[in-house]
């Protein structure tokens, strides 16, 4: 056990712990997280991930959820305590909590707050049956996601890139506000090439295009996938139809058509598709389209989406702040009247955004 907690890092760990009092990190116990979970009972199983089980159980009078990871990368196991350094400073209120690891067991376990109301995934897909989520959730819940985000890639020292976003990894507290969870697949931002990752994490359907080319993970691989939660949010359709023609499996390409033939209509929530929201869903579908751009640079920052989609929540308190008027955008979802071209210029991280309408044959 000893030979473990030596081998990931553990002595680093416990002497920051010691010289920092108020830390608010803990190292477990083996013994700690057997009791917590009464030894990895299935009964506490809370989910799967693609590393590994997560179990809820109690710890120091505390609900927690304990991440058991299959296996750790070799390389990585020296770092792991440098890691969990990083990541326990990490505090936000959009993000879940790293409350401590345990060593002593040959692949790390991660103790994170328990988060009570499931995944954003579940609450779109209605596996709660929760009744009807309004626009306005969503919007405030993309928000609270992006500033997690922004502040992941801006404020934390090393910057860091989440590079596993997506739907499952948001999770929901019992005010339904957006908690970021998963750091599994976060990689501390590369400062020399040599540190450059060459391992291609993430989940299909929200892949950075550019990222599964060149393997390196940058904070735009990042608003690419979110730019996916975006349609998710929006369409509450899945990221993959298995079902689909091959050009349609994918909800990002669906989406880019749909944007291109004017028939966003038909892609809609049904539950969020009414007149009064159409403006407000068409200024997200332009921020969706902007993150899901093929060149990373000229995607926007997680800042400017965070900022981006606090003026689109204004607009929807107060709608007489109308960019567009109303007919125009039902002519741009597909509407039978009108003949409407959007040219777009300019992009987030060059120039300021800019929108010009051009209606044709009025
Ligand atoms: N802090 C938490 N509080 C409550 N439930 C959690 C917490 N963390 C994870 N879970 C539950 O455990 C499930 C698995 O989580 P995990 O992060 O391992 O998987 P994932 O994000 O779906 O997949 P992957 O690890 O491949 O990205 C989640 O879907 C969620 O239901």
């Amino acid at each position: 056990m000893k030979k473990y907690f030596d081998q990931h890092g553990g002595l680093i760990l416990l002497e920051k712990i010691k010289s920092n009092q108020g830390f608010g990190f803990t190292i477990f116990t083996k013994q700690q997280v057997e009791q917590a979970t009464n030894n990895f009972d299935n009964v506490n199983i809370l989910g799967y991930g693609g590393q590994g089980t997560v179990y809820k159980g109690i710890l120091s009078d505390q609900i927690v959820a304990i991440k058991k990871c299959k296996i750790v990368d070799e390389n990585k196991k020296k770092e792991f305590g440098k890691e969990m350094l990083i990541l326990s400073q990490i505090n936000h209120k959009n993000i879940v909590k790293l409350l401590g690891c345990c060593l002593e067991v040959e692949v790390p376990m991660l103790v994170y707050e328990f988060i009570s109301n499931g995944t954003l995934f579940d609450y779109i897909n209605n596996k709660r049956q929760e009744s009807h989520i309004s626009l306005t959730t969503r919007l405030r819940i993309a928000q609270e996601s992006a500033e997690a985000l922004a502040y992941l890639h801006s404020s934390a020292s090393p910057p860091i890139f989440h590079g596993d976003v997506k739907s499952t990894n948001i999770l929901l507290d019992q005010n339904y506000m957006a908690k970021v969870s998963d750091f599994g697949a976060s990689i501390l931002a590369p400062t020399d090439e040599a540190q450059m990752v060459t391992l291609v994490q993430g989940t299909c359907g929200y892949l950075d295009p550019e990222y599964l080319q060149s393997c390196k993970l940058t904070d735009k691989s990042d608003v690419y996938s979110f730019g996916v939660v975006l349609l998710e949010l929006v369409t509450g359709k899945p990221v993959i139809d298995f079902n689909a023609p091959e050009e349609e499996k994918g909800l990002s390409s669906r989406f880019l058509t749909a944007m291109k033939e004017k028939k966003l209509n038909e892609l809609l929530d049904d539950e969020i598709k009414s007149e009064d929201n159409m403006e407000v869903i068409m200024e997200v579908a332009i921020l969706a389209k902007e993150c899901l751009n093929m060149t990373g640079e000229e995607r926007p920052t997680m800042k400017q989406v965070a900022d981006e989609l606090e003026r689109i929540r204004k607009l929807k308190q107060h709608p007489w702040e109308q960019a567009y008027h109303p007919e125009e955008i039902e002519s741009l979802l597909g509407g039978p009247s009108h003949h409407i071209e959007i040219e777009h210029i300019g992009s987030f991280g060059l120039e300021k955004k800019a929108e010009k309408v051009i209606a044709v044959g009025r």
